[in-house]
Formats: C-alpha cells, structure tokens, sequence
C-alpha cells in the first residue's frame, strides 16, 4: 500500500515503511492534512485524495494558494486511524476548528494532560491527550513527570509514550463499535499550544504526537452512579473488549455514562468506554475490572454476545494491529491473542463474564500479590514446554529468540516460592509473585537501566548492564547497585531476558518464543484450559456479587 508523506511542500508516496518505533513515527504512514487558512481547501483537497474522506463533507471555501505554506502555523497529520471514515471526518473537524483559531482546552481532570478541542460554535468536538504529557512523561502538567519516552510508565509493562497508540488500537480492535469506543487517532500537532515543562530542553518544542478521541457528551461517569440503572448489554459489551485488550485501567472514571428516554421502559442509560492508553500490555499483567463485582457481569452472555465472541478472530485481530500499528510490539499483540482465545474457550464453557475476569485478575491477600489463574495457566504451559513435556526436547534452545533464563530462575529471588507445574493453580495457596527492587529498565537499544528503590527512597543511578555506574543521583544509589548485582539481576539483564517487566518484576511474555514456539505455547495453554474451567465453575460465584441486590 502507498503512503503520502508530507516533505514539507507537498506530498510524496511510499510504499509502506517497514516496522520501526514510535521515535520514527515522523517517517511512518501520514496521511498529511496541512491546515493552515488560506491553503484549507488544498489540504482537505488531499485529505480526500490520501484518506477518501467524501467530498460532501461540508468544507469553507477558500482558494486554492500554492505558495503559502507556512510552516509555523498548527497542522495536523494522521498517524494512526486513517482507514477509518470517522476518524477522518474527526480529524478533519479538528483541522478546520484549528483553521479557526481554536487553542487546546487542558482538561482538570486525569493525571495526563488531556485538552478538549472545540468547534468555532463552541462544541466540544475532540479530546487530545500528548504521548509526553502522560503520567510520568517529561512533559506532564500535573506534577507527575520526570521519565523519558520507552521508559516504564504507570503500569510497568506499559511504556511513557505508547498509550495513544494502544488508546488507537482499542478503537480498531473494536469491531462493529461492539463496546461503543470513540473514534480514536494518533496523530501529530504542529504549532499547537501543549504543555512543555522546560522549553530549552525540548528538540521538537512545536511537534507533538498525540491521542485523538471524538469527544461524547456525557451527564456522568459511572463513579457516579450505582451500577443498578446500567444495562446488562452495555456492561456486557465492555467487559468482552477488556478482557480481550486486557485493559489494566478500566475504573469507574474511564465509563462515561449518557442518560437517554426509553419510551415505556424509562430511562435508559449508555455507557461510553474511554481511555485506552493502558490495553495490550507487552506481559501479563493485573487487569483492572471495574465491572468485576457488578451483577450484570454475573448474568449469562446472551446469543448475540456469543455469536459476537465465537466470530473474533484473534489471529485476524493481530494481522490488523501489525498493519496499521507497525509500531506495536509483538508482545502486546501474543496478549492479544491469547486473550481473545481465553474468551472464546471460557464463554463457550459457560463461563460468565465476572468468572472470565476474575480468572484473570490477581489475588491480593496478607499483602501479598498472587498470580492470576491466567498466568499459573501460562507459566504451567510455557513449563511444560521448556522441560519438553509436550513440544520439542529443548522448547527454549529451539523457539526461545532469547533464552539465557529458565523458568526455575524467575524465583531465584524468592526463596519461599515454591512452583509445583503438576498442581492446579487453583488448588491450595496461589502461587506467589517474587518481588524485589523495583528496576525499571530502559528497552535493548539503550542498554541502561534505571533503578527505583520501592522502599521509600528517590534514588536514582544510571548503569550500564555491565554494572558501571554513569552518575550518582544519591548516596542511595550504590546500594541499590549492589541490590542489583547481589540478585544476580545483572547478569539477567545483559540478555534481556524476557522473563522481567520493565520495573525488574517477574512476570509472563510471550515476545521471546519465534512462530513455532507461540504455536506451540498456545497448543499447550489450550489443553490445560478445560481442567481450569471446571475448577473455577465448580467455586460457585463469589459471595460479594450474590450478595448484590441489583435489579435489571
Ligand atoms: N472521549 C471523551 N469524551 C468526553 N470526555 C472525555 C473523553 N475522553 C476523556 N474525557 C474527559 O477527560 C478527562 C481526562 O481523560 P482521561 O481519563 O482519558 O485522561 P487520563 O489522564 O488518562 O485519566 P486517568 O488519570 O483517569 O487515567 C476524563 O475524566 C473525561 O472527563
């Protein structure tokens, strides 16, 4: 597929890059709209051409002016998102609301920056949220900031930067707008007034690449309201897209809530989901489920959710997100994948959406963290693959792209843990998360890490994986080196072994294994699912939801 890349002065086609990183997102898939005034038409001229947006989208009439670009003044450009009509005519909207003038609105809310983007009526039409502004980022307004691009954000398997491409994916992922996602882009700003903390230490002070959402007018969130007037359908509906993307941060605030009139039934409310940034973790994670403990989450899927669910097709799913988000990592999408499976085995068991979802979130208990069913269920599979129990005779030298560290060695730093591959998961006291040092480690290019002491102090050292250390921060840091040699993390790390989040946690990737190794795994993860729904259908359902007094 052809792609028009805008160099400045118009457009020039490309085949489609090949993958690279969101630092390259300059050189990636645009579709360039240059908005400004006087050279509107012209540029929405070429959106139709480039994006196929319908020309009786209504548009001011301006003249066509070839000569005065200027490239001081705000643009925007599609990164992401382009494919899709709405999207388009969002961007569109946005673009000749910034022909007008309009300046981004920062929202109070939310711990990123977010700004509402406004039509020259005053409607709200898009809300922006900068991949630096994030929670952690550089260039957050809220006080959070202080890490740089790639590193370990909010969530550790997630990296400051990636959120509005997976706030994109979602919307992608999010067939027939089952669950009802916003039109979503990423795109880039130019010349558009964002936060920047230290304007002398920004090289792009006026480029920012952002998530773009369509703005929906809503009367609450459901942080406001008691679940008992939200439909089954609606919880239903968002319930399947999390436990799909994984979603780590679907809390009350991110479910906006519109009131409607049903006729004789009385109000109706819908529920919008929004704030994607943190789906497709590039590991295992501990989703967060607002709906857990919602009855509707208790009720049966009905025959239209099923049918839903039986025609997801994980594999197609990652096809999409491989073409039009090359910069994804293969790891968020295996989750994907595996997700989707998870889903479609257990509805089709007759698990219920709450049973799905808890299965898939870890216990927490005497202050300590327990992996989920899902992950023992991923460790046993990727165990019993290793030690050549169902697979090739050495699963790792053969399908492991980094194999330096077995899974016997993710424990070495928890003496008291214990795994068993031939017991259930479910059975006895869940397995225990080893936790030590919270080390937070930049990506293999980089080869440095940066280390956080979890226990209380701000320390902070750069060392390269050989150990040398590149500036003392505080007098905390040697210790937390020798923490970290001691662990025998160090060596661990040269390799990048797979089996460590970004924050030096142990955890479950998928990103190691080569084709053949993921089939494998998933072969494996397959068969092991039957005993696991039994088990779980056998505990019942929770007393906290039956102890609910909802009525639908
Ligand atoms: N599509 C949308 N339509 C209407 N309002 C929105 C939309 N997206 C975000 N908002 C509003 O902007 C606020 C901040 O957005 P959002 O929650 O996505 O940001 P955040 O910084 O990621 O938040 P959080 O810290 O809760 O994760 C939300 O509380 C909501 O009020």
């Amino acid at each position: 597929m052809a792609v028009a890349v805008d160099q400045g002065h118009g457009f020039k086609l490309f085949a489609r890059p090949p993958r690279c990183n969101l630092q390259s997102f300059s050189q990636l898939d645009y579709k360039m709209l240059d908005f400004s005034q006087t050279k509107l038409t012209q540029s929405l001229e070429h959106a139709f051409e480039f994006t196929n947006i319908h020309k009786s989208f209504s548009t001011p009439c301006l003249s066509h002016v070839k000569d005065d670009y200027d490239p001081n003044k705000p643009r925007i450009e599609i990164i992401v998102g382009n494919s899709s009509p709405r999207v388009r005519a969002l961007v569109a909207e946005v673009a000749i609301a910034m022909a007008s003038g309009i300046i981004p609105e920062p929202v109070p809310s939310g711990l990123g920056g977010a700004y509402f983007l406004r039509a020259q009526n005053g409607d709200t039409i898009a809300v922006a949220k900068p991949i630096d502004e994030e929670p952690l980022a550089m260039n957050n307004p809220k006080g959070l900031a202080g890490r740089m691009l790639g590193q370990p954000g909010m969530k550790c398997s997630i990296r400051i930067g990636e959120t509005g491409l997976r706030e994109s994916a979602a919307y992608i992922l999010d067939h027939d707008g089952f669950a009802g996602v916003p039109p979503t882009a990423l795109v880039r700003f130019s010349h558009v007034k964002f936060n920047i903390n230290s304007p002398e230490s920004d090289p792009t002070p006026n480029c920012k690449v952002a998530s773009l959402q369509r703005f929906v007018s809503h009367d609450s969130d459901a942080g406001d309201l008691g679940p008992s007037s939200f439909s089954v359908t609606s919880v239903h509906h968002i319930g399947i897209l999390d436990v799909r993307l994984m979603n780590l941060d679907r809390h009350a605030g991110n479910i906006l809530v519109r009131q409607g009139q049903d006729g004789y039934a009385g109000a109706t409310t819908e529920l919008v989901p929004i704030d994607h940034g943190f789906c497709l973790p590039e590991s295992l994670d501990d989703p967060y489920f607002e709906w857990l403990h919602w009855p509707q989450a208790s009720i049966p899927f009905s025959e239209s959710e099923m049918e839903y669910i039986s025609h997801l097709d994980p594999c197609k799913d990652a096809e999409l997100l491989r073409s039009e988000l090359p910069s994804i990592e293969e790891s968020s999408i295996r989750v994907l994948v595996l997700c989707t499976i998870f889903l479609k085995r257990a509805s089709a068991y007759g698990l219920c959406l709450a049973e799905i979802g808890e299965m898939m979130t870890r216990e927490f208990c005497g202050g300590e963290e327990s992996w989920s069913t899902l992950e023992n269920l991923c460790m046993k599979a990727k165990a019993s693959l290793e030690k050549g129990l169902s697979g090739g005779n050495d699963f790792i030298e053969k399908h492991c792209n980094r194999h330096e560290e077995k899974v016997d060695e993710m424990f070495q730093f928890d003496d008291e843990y214990e795994y068993d591959s031939d017991s259930s998961p479910t059975n006895g006291k869940p397995s225990k998360i080893a936790r030590f040092l919270s080390m937070s480690v930049l990506d293999n290019n980089s080869k440095l890490c940066r280390l956080n002491d979890d226990r209380g102090s701000n320390s902070t050292t750069e060392v390269n994986v050989d150990g040398d250390e590149r500036g003392d921060i505080d007098d905390n840091s040697n210790s937390n080196n020798n923490n970290l040699k001691a662990s025998g993390l160090m060596r661990s790390l040269s390799y990048s072994v797979p089996n460590y989040n970004l924050d030096g946690q142990c955890i479950i990737c998928f990103g190691e294994m080569d084709d053949e190794g993921w089939r494998l795994f998933l072969e494996c993860f397959e068969k092991k699912l039957p005993k696991a729904f039994e088990e779980r259908k056998s505990m019942g359902l929770s007393k906290q939801r039956l102890g609910s007094s909802c009525e639908f």
